[in-house]
């Protein structure tokens, strides 16, 4: 092996080796070749998440099969009509019949539908069968309570029911059938509050139960905490064409949809249609030219500032400076829901994602922990400020004043202003823009 640079980096409780090859080699060959190890200082063992990640990505396909199983009618609308295949077209039409009576309010006001805690239920039940021999800690979005008051007894029947036809149709676990307490039980198990010490599981059952209740985009999310960094994670995205989305994809028919991608520290990120064929390496796009990119970001105004975002596309800095050093985006806004944008961005689909909450808001360690090591392959806060060594999908994860997402500090992250995701080349002069645009709008 032809080795040109040997890094130690060690954080609270690991060092990690990272060993950089030739480079004559293609960018290819060293993403492949490249070899991070981590060993805990304590017991001098090598760290592997094998077992989880299994389970992990097991829970997340099962939950995934969960929420289209609520689109079950749709196989047989297409097939009426002599279709083949899952029609997008079709789906958005009869989701959203289907889903009325689904479909409830939390106390914030934001939806919740029987998909939402019959995922939570069932990758609980996985992780929880799966991995018997491991403390069990997840931090989750939804609870039991609206599903324990009177009245709600019909809701609860259906999310067990859900939960029990797909654990009865993936048959791994026998002829097991759970109870409507088991199922409370299991939707609270992600009461936990997570922070720095230990593994914490981070779920988000249903990422988007707008875009879901819509017939558009939404994605089960779920990572691995250990102290306080994300170590994997796993996005099952049901509706997400399996082939590259451009800006005009809403419209777009006939294309095969539902994937699966999955990031282990260090160990890259992977994609992988739901339907189980063979899993791809992907990458973010090396585009350098900002005028080139097109941008993610939510379809919910509420949720991201589009006006601002638009700005920042846009942004040019005055005549004096560089020419060079101006975005120019020509292209519109993608806007999907989810975290399906940081899955998209994985596979070099678009190269920038902005999310630019409105003031006061705070973004919760479900809505980021797996999109943020999907996108980057790995997480690479211990790296900072070294963030150009980052090695896998090449991504870059930051608040708007260059942070990286501390996913240690509880539910909630800490940060400033937004969130910004792109390739290394572009980061720098998105910063820029994001800065200007911000100080801009304060004044
Ligand atoms: N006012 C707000 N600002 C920013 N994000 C918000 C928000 N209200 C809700 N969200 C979060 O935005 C998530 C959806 O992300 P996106 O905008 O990328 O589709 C929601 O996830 P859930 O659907 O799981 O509740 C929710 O956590
Ligand atoms: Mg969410």
């Amino acid at each position: 092996m032809n080795i040109n640079c040997l890094r130690i980096v060690s954080s609270q409780t690991q060092v990690k080796v990272v060993s950089l090859f030739s480079s004559r080699k293609s960018r290819a060959q060293k993403f492949s070749s490249s070899l991070v190890v981590s060993v805990k200082l304590s017991s001098s063992v090598v760290m592997s998440y094998d077992k989880e990640f299994a389970a992990a990505k097991k829970a997340a396909s099962l939950a995934a099969r969960l929420c289209q199983a609520l689109l079950s009618l749709i196989h047989i609308f297409a097939l009426s009509f002599g279709e083949f295949g899952y029609k997008l077209s079709a789906i958005i039409k009869v989701q959203n019949a289907l889903l009325q009576s689904d479909v409830q309010s939390k106390r914030d006001r934001s939806p919740v539908t029987v998909a939402d805690y019959g995922s939570q239920a069932l990758v609980s039940f996985v992780l929880e069968r799966d991995l018997p021999s491991e403390p069990f800690s997840i931090v989750a979005e939804e609870d039991s309570k609206d599903l324990r008051k009177d009245g709600a007894q019909d809701t609860l029947q259906r999310v067990t029911d859900l939960v029990n036809d797909t654990l009865s149709i993936d048959g791994s676990y026998g002829s097991i059938t759970l109870s409507t307490e088991d199922v409370l039980k299991a939707i609270d198990s992600g009461k936990s509050e997570g922070g720095p010490h230990g593994r914490h599981w981070v779920l988000d059952p249903i990422d988007g139960t707008k875009g879901f209740v819509r017939g558009d985009q939404y994605a089960i999310a779920l990572a691995l905490l250990d102290e306080g960094k994300v170590v994997l994670g796993v996005l099952a995205c049901p509706n997400l064409p399996s082939a590259s989305i451009s800006s005009d994809y809403q419209h777009s028919a006939n294309k095969e949809v539902g994937c699966l991608f999955f990031a282990e520290v260090g160990a890259g990120t992977y994609m992988q249609p739901l339907n189980g064929s063979s899993p791809v390496k992907v990458q973010v796009t090396a585009i350098e030219n900002p005028e080139e990119a097109s941008f993610f970001e939510s379809y919910e105004a509420a949720h991201s500032m589009h006006d601002l975002s638009s700005s920042i596309a846009k942004f040019s800095l005055s005549e004096t400076l560089i020419l060079k050093q101006k975005l120019g985006i020509k292209a519109p806004p993608v806007r999907i829901d989810s975290q399906a944008k940081y899955g998209a961005l994985s596979r070099g689909d678009g190269a920038i994602y902005l999310r630019l909450p409105r003031k006061g808001y705070r973004e919760k360690i479900w809505d980021h922990a797996a999109g943020s090591i999907v996108v980057t392959g790995t997480d690479c806060s211990f790296l900072h400020p070294f963030l150009p060594l980052n090695l896998e999908a090449g991504g870059v994860v930051i608040d708007a004043a260059g942070n990286p997402l501390d996913f240690s500090k509880g539910k909630y992250l800490d940060l400033y202003v937004g969130i910004i995701v792109s390739n290394q080349k572009l980061m720098p002069i998105l910063m820029k823009a994001v800065k200007e645009c911000l100080e801009e709008k304060a004044s």
